[in-house]
């Protein structure tokens, strides 16, 4: 198959922490528009586990439930039965202070990182109002040492949304969540808006933060392009259903649902199957060629 090396699972994963255990989740919405009151399961008994390190994606087509499924890690999106466990917690059984104490441990990075900054607050201003939240988290680095993180200046630091471009948005985002030092960073189609050139290089960073900080991904997409470059493992959901799951090689070039072929078969000249993942090396010459700040 020609990509037996770096789609294997890790030699210690069989010891590796559960951050993320969902058993039998459901989660019921009322349907919108016309449909007086109509409820309907858009997450349908679906078991999915996150490990320390990992990176898993969510795929399926729009309206799958992928969206509803990654809301109801962050304790925050409605979630109707089954059992969430978050670090070994299960949600349900937490008292709200609880519960607000556990849920810097989850960041959500959304497709439109503009919509998700506050346009008056410049990315300085942004980063003190967080720290103001969580002062015991955020303590750990400045805020030039942040932007480092996400392979970007400093000068930035003045700037407001408007003056950074689509991929400066999203990395600025990103660091926001790494303030508050999360376990696990759901990244709802983060590269969706962004050109392609862009896109790589904000997967990149994704790759490299989870090797350099251990934190975990969930990653929704429903572009297997992008899911194929990036995952260690994937679910395909389809009408709130999870249909099939797997190492990604193996859903990917070996898919055994008629839907995750059908998800396949739908990509551009079908070039899914030969795709490397990014390697470790290709980060180190990425940041090198954008000529960007690099971490130290
Ligand atoms: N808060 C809500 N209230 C009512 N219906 C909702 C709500 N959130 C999502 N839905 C509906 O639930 C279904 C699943 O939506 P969800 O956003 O979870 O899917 P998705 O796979 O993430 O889709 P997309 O890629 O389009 O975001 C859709 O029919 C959507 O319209």
């Amino acid at each position: 198959m020609g990509r037996d090396v770096d789609t294997t699972v890790a030699p210690d994963a069989a010891t590796r922490e559960r951050i993320v255990d969902v058993d039998g989740l459901t989660v019921i919405h009322q349907r919108r528009g016309g449909g007086r009151g109509e409820r309907f399961a858009a997450v349908d008994g679906v078991s999915i586990h996150l490990d320390a390190g990992e990176i898993v994606s969510v795929v399926g087509e729009s309206g799958s439930g992928k969206t509803s499924l990654a809301m109801a890690l962050t304790a925050l999106g409605a979630h109707t039965s089954g059992r969430v466990e978050l670090l070994g917690r299960d949600l349900s059984t937490l008292r709200p202070r609880q519960l607000r104490a556990l849920r810097p441990e989850v960041q959500v990075i959304f497709q439109d990182p503009h919509g998700s900054l506050d346009p008056r607050q410049s990315v300085k201003a942004g980063f003190k109002e967080l720290r103001g939240l969580q002062p015991q988290r955020t303590s750990w680095t400045d805020d030039a040492g942040l932007l480092a993180q996400v392979r970007l200046s400093p000068d930035l630091l003045d700037r407001y949304p408007h003056q950074l471009s689509g991929g400066q948005a999203q990395r600025v985002c990103i660091a926001r969540a790494l303030l508050m030092r999360p376990r696990v960073l759901v990244a709802d189609e983060p590269t969706s808006g962004l050109d392609v050139s862009v896109q790589a290089e904000v997967l990149r960073l994704l790759l490299e933060l989870r090797d350099g900080t251990g934190v975990s991904i969930l990653f929704i997409s429903h572009d297997l392009s992008v899911v194929r470059r990036i995952s260690d493992r994937v679910y395909v959901m389809r009408r709130g259903t999870v249909v099939e799951e797997g190492l990604c090689a193996q859903v990917l070039d070996a898919p055994r649902h008629p839907y995750t072929r059908e998800l396949i078969a739908a990509v551009p000249g079908q070039s899914l199957g030969r795709r490397p993942r990014i390697a470790l090396e290709d980060l180190a010459q990425g940041a090198r060629s954008s000529g960007r700040a690099v971490a130290s």
